[in-house]
């Protein structure tokens, strides 16, 4: 359990633990009134039963003439109404506390779930290649969620009970030591033993409802996605099994931390009922009369009636951080990812906008080598390779070759394990890399297509009033697009194209990455077999565009159809992760036999 506490502190910043600290003192006072309404109680069944006492106990006596009473009744009536209040004004301040509570529970859900996506995205792209999408949004989304429902609100409640908890016990041992003792043991021994044997069970089901959790997400996010193939296949039984596997794991481990949380309860209620005849019993038996056992009696029924909803809201908070620490464990670790330090991820995020990094003379990959993570062999091996400005080059190559992997690594996406990437002499690190890529247009082998507008897609992820649509429609224009946006869809660049662009042939959302690629006028614009889902015509029309810029900007071309390189500066042949062979179109059907079969001549 301190490990549970120490990750929770963790995450916090120093304006979360003042929040905190603020919500522990009204639980005090919480803890404080809810005492002192049931301490009221007695003395007020003590006057009821034996009004005598307001002339008797010398404090009484004192408040009647002070305040002025002019009989016992209306005193009554006072001291009653007075209790009342006290009641009264106990849940105010309950309300109160709860409200403070909620805003710095919900506070907190939203600041972790921003910082987790945030922690994520600050990420190198690397540490995508080796996650799942589906279990990241599932720990923003659910993690998070178990974090503050499950460990940091059963935390508030159990610090609460407890202090209620403690404070009536400690009423009830100033009234009467032993009845109390015998209490606490009775009822504090049964929760104990209960939760003794049960926690290492709460434990292990909520480590496994980590894992049905993740694969709930997984399988229901792939089911989803992959509804085409599933569909022509005929596989969405096999989909929905596999969902329905985890997701009723998921089900019965709640259904059985559930039941562990409300079990002693029951039993509780027996013992508790019991404890209150064997009070009864034993009052009788040292002789005390009616008029001093109602008071008594009403104290300690008001006292259970207030320690048993404690001390089982104790015991469920406890069951729950046992089956919720290992979401904990999850969200602590990734937020940690990549730093010491949750609180500092506006720096992680790069700044918008930073001027672009000067390219003037030449782009160079110098003996270059990369691989993958769990791959044996490397995927670039002293890859040497330079682009000078306003230069068109060509990439091409077998299949696995290593193309994307060199984009990727231009893109700034990866880092070479061996030799350098220099832009005009400069070495791109982690540090200029936001600048380098200011000049960059890419337009990849699938395009992402946003639930949204064509505009927002083509200007994308810039802020609605700052999209200039003059340059869109250039954009556009250019992509060979503006015709069909402009004169086949309803509403223009506002038409809505639907999630992934499902809306749209693949040729359409082919050209809208290219768009997307061309809004910002790069110098450099970087196209992996982006016009392989064009049509022969459309590719010729969007490689004449691509042409146009020829002289104008630097282009770098991956491409199987060996014609669309056709007219490159430079083109680059691969073979496993180096250049076999490169030169002009002429020169490569001259030199290189790959070559020669590849372009069919
Ligand atoms: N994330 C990854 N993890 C491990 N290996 C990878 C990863 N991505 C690519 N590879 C491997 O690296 C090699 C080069 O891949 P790359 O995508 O760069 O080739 P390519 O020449 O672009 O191929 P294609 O023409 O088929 O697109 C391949 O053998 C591929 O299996």
């Amino acid at each position: 359990m301190p490990s549970v506490l120490k990750k929770l502190l963790a995450l916090l910043d120093t304006r979360d633990r003042t929040a905190a600290s603020v919500v522990m003192a009204s639980l005090v006072l919480v803890a404080l009134f809810e005492v002192a309404g049931i301490a009221s109680i007695m003395p007020f069944m003590a006057v009821v039963m034996n009004p005598e006492i307001i002339h008797t106990n010398r404090f009484l006596e004192w408040t009647f003439q002070e305040l002025g009473f002019q009989s016992d009744q209306i005193y009554l009536i006072a001291l009653g109404l007075l209790v009342l209040g006290l009641l009264i004004f106990g849940n105010v301040v309950k309300a109160a506390s709860m409200w403070i509570t909620l805003r710095f529970h919900n506070g907190l859900y939203y600041k972790l779930a921003r910082h987790l996506l945030a922690r994520y995205m600050s990420l190198p792209y690397t540490f995508f290649l080796n996650r799942n999408t589906a279990e990241l949004s599932k720990n923003i989304l659910g993690e998070v969620q178990t974090v503050i429902g499950g460990v940091l609100d059963p935390m508030t409640k159990a610090i609460s009970s407890l202090l209620v908890c403690t404070a009536i016990l400690t009423l009830l041992i100033v009234v009467d030591p032993s009845v109390a003792l015998a209490i606490a043991l009775v009822l504090g021994g049964c929760y104990v033993s209960v939760y003794k044997l049960v926690r290492r069970k709460l434990q292990s089901i909520g480590r496994q409802q980590v894992e049905a959790n993740a694969q709930k997400f997984k399988w229901a996010s792939e089911s989803l996605s992959g509804i085409k193939d599933l569909k022509v296949l005929g596989r969405e039984h096999t989909f929905l099994q596999r969902f329905s596997l985890h997701a009723s794991r998921h089900a019965h481990n709640n259904i059985t931390a559930g039941l562990i949380s409300s079990l002693p309860r029951f039993v509780l209620e027996s013992v508790a009922f019991g404890g209150i005849l064997l009070v009864v019993i034993y009052l009788v038996a040292q002789g005390k009369g009616i008029s001093q056992m109602v008071p008594l009696l009403t104290l300690y029924a008001f006292a259970g009636y207030r320690l048993m909803p404690s001390l089982q809201e104790l015991f469920i908070a406890f069951a729950k951080l046992r089956f919720s620490a290992a979401g904990l464990d999850i969200v602590h670790h990734d937020l940690m990812l990549g730093s010491q330090q949750p609180g500092d991820l506006a720096q992680h995020l790069p700044p918008v906008n930073r001027a672009p990094l000067p390219f003037k003379e030449r782009l160079e990959l110098r003996e270059v080598s990369f691989s993958y993570e769990g791959t044996l062999e490397p995927t670039l091996r002293h890859l040497n390779l330079r682009v000078m400005p306003n230069t068109s080059i060509g990439l091409v190559g077998p299949t696995g070759c290593g193309k994307s992997t060199t984009v990727d690594l231009i893109l700034g996406l990866i880092s070479p394990s061996g030799g350098e990437f220099l832009v005009d002499g400069t070495q791109i690190t982690a540090a200029n890399i936001r600048q380098w890529r200011q000049n960059v247009g890419y337009v990849p082998q699938t395009i992402y297509i946003s639930d949204d507008t064509i505009a927002r897609n083509i200007a994308f992820g810039v802020p609605d009033e700052e999209i200039d649509i003059a340059k869109v429609r250039e954009a556009a224009r250019l992509a060979k697009l503006a015709e069909f946006v402009e004169n086949e869809l309803p509403d223009h660049y506002d038409t809505a194209i639907g999630e992934r662009g499902v809306r749209l042939s693949g040729g359409q959302r082919q050209r809208i990455g290219i768009a997307r690629a061309l809004y910002r006028d790069p110098s450099i614009l970087i196209m992996d077999e982006a016009t392989s889902a064009l049509d022969g015509v459309t590719e010729e029309h969007i490689m004449d565009a691509v042409r146009s810029l020829s002289g104008k900007k630097t282009i770098i071309l991956i491409a199987h159809r060996l014609t669309t390189v056709r007219d490159c500066d430079v083109i680059y042949l691969l073979e496993h992760g180096s250049i076999a062979s490169q030169g002009t179109f002429d020169e490569l059907m001259r030199d290189s036999s790959w070559f020669r079969v590849s372009a069919g001549g």
